[in-house]
């Protein structure tokens, strides 16, 4: 094919890429008036009937035009997740004036390419503000900033698909005098990347901060005798491996090419969906629409007696209450004693949720509310067991 005939094919492609942008932002611009109208008629955000009909009717009408189902249900889940994400975050400024700054300091782990600094970009795009972003060199230094007024939010890694719970983020919720008002969750796309040119046999260290080199632990042990240095956030593993040309750092590609380092290996983590949920903290509580899918977090205490923690549980099955996690951490300087953390499918204002708490306060020895906050683990609605999603 000559040249030319390839430009012109790119040219049409440019134009059509173009014009689904002009459309994707016409759609939320209809989507942003459609958050107005639930306001008014307090009606749930999540329609969830409205989009199993809407993806049932796409798909088949994409079948019409030659598109697969799959395609057309991954493209539009999407589309509908931002459409949902986005009017949730507008109900909750719209609840919570207060919070309405017109710049958000937000205190995140490492600086340019960390993990953290695309989750607190993904978060803060869709809400009103400026974004001023204070990267922090660790964890409790972000508490600390939000405790101080320094910044108004702080971003925390609290879990991975791959390495589970961050336990230190989990200890630093103990006592740190924040409230969660948000989360998220972030794809994490581990590479191994290195200065250009570089191979992987001419690698003798690779720099990452502990929690990517815990979710690539069956790749880093192909390494053999590799010397591993540990850093305090993925950015400062980016500035290590940018010294010396037989270093490397483990870190997600955009982050590498930022940097002018490329990718030696891709996808070097356990599991091939990896994912982090982060939480957002502020100085103060929020309220939660009901309109929204909400979680509310709390940590217990539970008298050292057969039967206390059950007990505690049972409030929550007889108050038809959704149990989301349970984590257990150990009480710093009580041998084996734990505090529990309890996420459950739960709005502080609704009435089953106040009379549960009142009942933990009888049957725990303490309990406190870390946060209520809008859900953003968005289920997507399953047509995949539709027989309009199998091909013929
Ligand atoms: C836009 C709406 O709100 C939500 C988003 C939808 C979408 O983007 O298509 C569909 C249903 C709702 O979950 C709506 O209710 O129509």
């Amino acid at each position: 094919m000559a040249n030319d005939v390839l430009d012109t094919l790119r040219k049409d492609i440019n134009e059509i890429d173009a014009e689904l942008l002009v459309l994707l932002a016409k759609r939320r611009r209809i989507s942003h008036s459609v958050v107005e109208y639930k306001i008014s008629n307090n009606k749930p955000i999540r329609d969830e009937q409205r989009e199993l009909i809407l993806l049932e009717k796409l798909i088949a009408y994409g079948k019409s035009l030659g598109l697969d189902s799959y395609y057309v249900n991954n493209v539009f889940q999407t589309i509908i997740e931002d459409s949902v994400l986005h009017q949730q975050a507008m109900l909750q400024q719209s609840l919570n004036p207060d919070a309405l700054n017109e710049t958000n300091r937000v205190a995140y782990l490492g600086g340019q390419g960390s993990y953290s600094q695309l989750a607190c970009h993904k978060y803060f795009s869709r809400r009103a503000g400026k974004l001023v972003e204070l990267g922090c060199d660790s964890f409790s230094k972000i508490t600390h900033m939000v405790e101080t007024g320094q910044a108004d939010y702080g971003l925390l890694p609290i879990e991975n698909t791959c390495s589970g719970s961050i336990n230190e983020v989990y200890d630093l919720l103990q006592h740190a005098q924040v409230s969660i008002v948000g989360e998220l969750t972030q794809s994490v796309e581990h590479c191994l990347i290195a200065q250009p040119g570089v191979e992987l046999n001419e690698i003798t260290k690779v720099f990452g901060h502990p929690q990517p080199f815990a979710q690539c632990s069956q790749f880093i042990q192909t390494l053999g005798e590799m010397q591993l240095a540990y850093c305090d956030s993925t950015s400062s593993a980016i500035q290590e491996a940018l010294k010396t040309k037989n270093s490397a750092a483990i870190a997600s590609a955009q982050a590498g090419k930022n940097a002018g380092l490329e990718v030696i290996k891709s996808a070097v983590a356990n599991q091939p969906d990896n994912h982090s949920r982060f939480i957002v903290v502020a100085r103060k509580a929020m309220q939660v629409s009901k309109q929204i899918p909400t979680k509310t977090t709390l940590i217990m205490a539970t008298a050292q007696i057969a039967g206390a923690l059950a007990d505690a549980l049972m409030i929550f099955k007889q108050q038809k209450i959704n149990l989301v996690k349970l984590e257990s951490r150990p009480v710093p300087g009580n041998p084996w004693e734990e505090v529990f953390y309890v996420d459950l499918e739960a709005n502080l204002a609704q009435n089953n949720v106040k009379r549960a708490l009142e009942e933990l306060k009888e049957v725990t020895e303490y309990v406190r509310i870390l946060g209520c906050y809008p859900s953003e683990s968005m289920k997507a609605v399953q047509v995949i067991n539709n027989d309009s999603l199998v091909e013929e």
